[in-house]
């Protein structure tokens, strides 16, 4: 057993569980193996969770099957009702919910309080959604017939949730699913379990019944084989690599899953010539830098047209310089540590390559003096489209310049890629707006807009970006089944 560190200071430090939610019940591994979760900033250990093999993952899947009835059978407005609370109690935990993410995830305080807004604004979103699934009523093709369209909650799900969004990605998967009736198990990432476990204790103090949302930690690869190939899990949701989701997309084909999968990007962010130069810099640092560019719909490329290129380049490497590099509980600090060596290696590895191929760093470029995971805020200009920073996600913080001539040009380095999920682009011309907003291959478009993630939106990827919407009102269809129902013997 490691040695944690000092325990968290939290005004409720019951939120701070080193165990599964299963059936109501708080409970360790069967083998009584446990996995250390790890502080990105100080390398420190935090705290443990349970490592679950395929038994107890599967114990958790029967008692979402056993809530799954009674649960379904609640009034949509008593679900809602539910959903409210927690919605409530999320805000009301705020410090202490950015406190637990911060110190497993790294990203500074600020952000965290961020997205436990963000994710708590799912559950507002979906308690209300939960209360409009309609179904249909279609006029009769023949006398004495009716015809219904019911929708219909898909069953029990699963959620497997990457470590960047250690809340949000867990509310925008269970919030839609338990609205419509549904119960799941959720499976957060390893190195971030301990928000997840938090949102857990609200549940159960917002009424939520034992076994709607179990919550369980444990090496994917054998939670992950049990929550695919067990056919009473109707659906599973993935957020996370293109990597990964294509293996989970394999193995739940198995069992004919319903599937939505929010996958990897490369979000181009093109910058014209007659675009508001300093709203471009503004969109294009909370674009690339946001959570210290371990997002998928970080701006991956950005392209800026020659007539403003060394400008740009010359104000986005001073906003970049200026930020604050250091551990997220440290007043001021607006740029973490990357999640773990490996993201350091990688980001490394993206610049090394552009500088061989004859690109140059305005600013940054190597390890921050505070050593560990910290990387300087980086920007790199003339950038050839042979680079691996072109095609590859970096999910760090670096900007890579590439310089272009003509609109046709933009789009089509653009969509040069087999990624579709997030792209930017800033100009003042109308026609251009649409041309380009419509000849972009992808599922988010932002327009003279940097960040545009929210509840209200459909969030979700065109080609190996993903399958399916998040959020919004089409996030509710991810969890529903459509029903036909033909009534015959009706005489008229
Ligand atoms: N489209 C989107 O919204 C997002 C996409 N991503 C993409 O993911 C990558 C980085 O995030 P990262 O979390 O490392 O992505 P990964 O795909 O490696 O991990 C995502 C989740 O999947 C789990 N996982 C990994 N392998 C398996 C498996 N064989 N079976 C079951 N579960 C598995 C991980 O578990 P474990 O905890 O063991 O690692 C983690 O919980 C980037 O490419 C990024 O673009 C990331 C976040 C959001
Ligand atoms: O996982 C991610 O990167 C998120 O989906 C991005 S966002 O929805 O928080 O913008």
């Amino acid at each position: 057993m490691l040695n944690p560190a000092a325990p968290l200071p939290l005004k409720d430090p019951s939120l701070f569980r080193q165990a599964c939610l299963v059936g109501g019940r708080w409970i360790e591994a069967e083998s009584g193996r446990t996995m250390p979760v790890r502080n990105p900033a100080t390398g420190e250990v935090i705290g443990s969770v349970p490592a679950f093999g395929r038994a107890e993952t599967r114990a958790a899947i029967e008692a979402a099957s056993a809530a799954y009835p009674a649960w379904r059978a609640m009034l949509a407005k008593e679900r809602s009702a539910i959903l409210r609370r927690l919605y409530e109690l999320m805000l009301a935990n705020a410090d202490d919910l950015a406190l637990i993410m911060t110190s497993e995830q790294g990203k500074p305080l600020a952000e965290a309080k961020g997205e436990v807004a963000y994710a708590a604004s799912f559950v507002e979103w979906f308690a209300e959604e939960g209360k409009r699934a309609y179904g249909d009523m279609i006029p009769q093709n023949q006398k004495g017939r009716r015809i219904l369209v019911m929708k219909e909650p898909v069953g029990v799900f699963a959620a497997i949730t990457p470590w960047n969004f250690p809340a949000a990605m867990i509310t925008r998967k269970v919030a839609p699913g338990l609205a419509v009736g549904c119960t799941g198990v959720v499976r957060p990432a390893s190195q971030t379990p301990f928000t997840a476990l938090a949102i857990g204790v609200l549940a159960e103090r917002a009424g939520l019944p034992p076994g709607v949302m179990n919550i369980i930690t444990g090496p994917s690869a054998e939670t992950g084989a049990e929550l695919t190939e067990n056919p009473m899990v109707r659906k599973l949701s993935f957020t996370g690599s293109t990597e990964v989701g294509k293996v989970l997309l394999e193995q739940c084909a198995r069992t004919v899953k319903r599937v939505s999968m929010e996958l990897g990007g490369n979000a181009p962010f093109i910058v014209f010539d007659d675009a508001d130069l300093d709203a471009a810099v503004a969109g294009a640092m909370a674009s690339k830098f946001r959570n210290t560019g371990q997002t998928c719909v970080c701006a991956n490329r950005i392209l800026v047209q020659d007539g403003i290129f060394e400008a740009f380049a010359t104000k986005l490497a001073e906003a970049a310089a200026a930020m604050k590099v250091g551990p997220g509980v440290e007043p001021g600090v607006t740029q973490g540590p990357l999640i773990n060596a490996d993201a350091v290696a990688k980001v490394e590895e993206h610049i090394g390559d552009a500088l061989a191929r004859g690109a140059r760093v305005v600013t940054g470029g190597k390890r921050h003096p505070r050593g560990g995971n910290f990387f300087e805020p980086t920007v790199l200009a003339d950038v050839p489209r042979e680079a691996k920073i072109f095609s590859e996600e970096t999910f760090g913080p670096v900007a890579p310049l590439f310089r272009f001539r003509t609109e046709e040009e933009a789009i089509r380095l653009a969509n040069d890629t087999p990624f579709g999920l997030a792209a930017y682009f800033y100009t003042r011309d109308v026609g251009r707006m649409f041309r380009v907003a419509e000849a972009l291959e992808y599922g988010i478009v932002g327009v003279n807009e940097g960040i545009i993630s929210t509840e209200v939106a459909p969030f979700g990827g065109f080609k190996e970006s993903g399958l399916g919407r998040e959020g919004s009102k089409y996030g509710l269809d991810e969890y529903l089944e459509v029903k036909y129902v033909a009534v015959g013997g009706i005489g008229t």
